[in-house]
C-alpha cells in the first residue's frame, strides 16, 4: 500500500523518514516533491563497460541553467538528502518534468529501506531542455513493506551507494563479480 500524506508525516514525525530540506509545501496527497540538486555529470567515455569503473566527469548548474541534450545520459542529484527507516521508498517522476521530454531514472526507481542518501537521478532527455537547480524533479512514494527486515541497506557492508554525497555517484557495477 502506498502511504498518504498524513503516514508520511506522521513518519517524519517518528523520525522514521528524514527529508532535508524539508518543507512542508512538498507533501503532495500521497508523495514528497525533491528537487534537483546543483551537481551533474556525465561519462568521459563514450562506451562504458559494465565490467569496469566507469569515470564520469562534474558540472555545476549555474544561474542560467544547464541546457541537456537528447542521446547524452546525464547523472544528477536530488537537492534533498533523504533516509527512509520503515518504508520502501520509490522514486518517480513528474508530470510536469515527462511533459517537458526530460527522464529522470533509466530502471532505476526503488529505494531500500535504510537508504541514507541524496539521490542520484540517471537523467536523459528527448528534447534539448534547460534545467536549473532547485527545479522540482521528482517525487517520492512509500510503501509499507511486510516482513521483518534482516539486512537495512545502511548498514549493509556490501551496500554500493552508502557513502553520503551531494554529488551524483557512478555505476558501481563494477563491485559486482560477473
Ligand atoms: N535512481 C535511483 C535509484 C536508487 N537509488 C538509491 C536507493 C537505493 O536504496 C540504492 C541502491 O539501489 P539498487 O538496490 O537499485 O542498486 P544496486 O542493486 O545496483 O546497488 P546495491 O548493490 O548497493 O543494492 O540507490 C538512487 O540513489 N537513485
Amino acid at each position: 500500500m502506498i502511504w498518504s500524506d498524513k503516514k508520511i508525516l506522521t513518519a517524519i514525525d517518528r523520525g522514521e523518514i528524514v527529508i532535508r530540506p524539508y518543507d512542508r509545501a512538498n507533501l503532495g496527497t500521497n508523495s514528497y516533491d525533491v528537487h534537483l540538486g546543483k551537481h551533474l555529470a556525465r561519462y568521459k567515455d563514450h562506451i562504458l563497460d559494465a565490467r569496469k569503473h566507469n569515470e564520469i566527469e562534474e558540472m555545476e548548474i549555474g544561474e542560467e541553467g544547464f541546457v541537456l541534450h537528447p542521446n547524452t545520459l546525464y547523472l544528477g542529484v536530488t537537492l534533498e538528502y533523504t533516509e527512509t527507516h520503515s518504508s520502501v521508498p520509490f522514486l518517480e517522476g513528474k508530470s510536469s518534468v515527462g511533459r517537458l521530454g526530460i527522464d529522470i531514472h533509466a530502471t532505476a526507481g526503488k529505494g531500500d529501506v535504510g537508504f541514507c542518501n541524496h539521490w542520484t537521478l540517471e537523467i536523459s532527455c528527448t528534447h534539448p531542455v534547460r534545467v536549473y537547480a532547485g527545479m522540482p524533479i521528482g517525487q517520492l512514494i512509500y510503501f509499507a513493506v511486510e516482513g521483518d527486515i534482516e539486512n537495512y541497506y545502511n548498514k549493509k557492508p556490501n551496500a554500493k551507494y552508502n557513502r553520503v554525497s551531494e554529488r551524483p555517484m557512478e555505476s558501481m557495477m563494477w563491485k559486482n563479480s560477473f
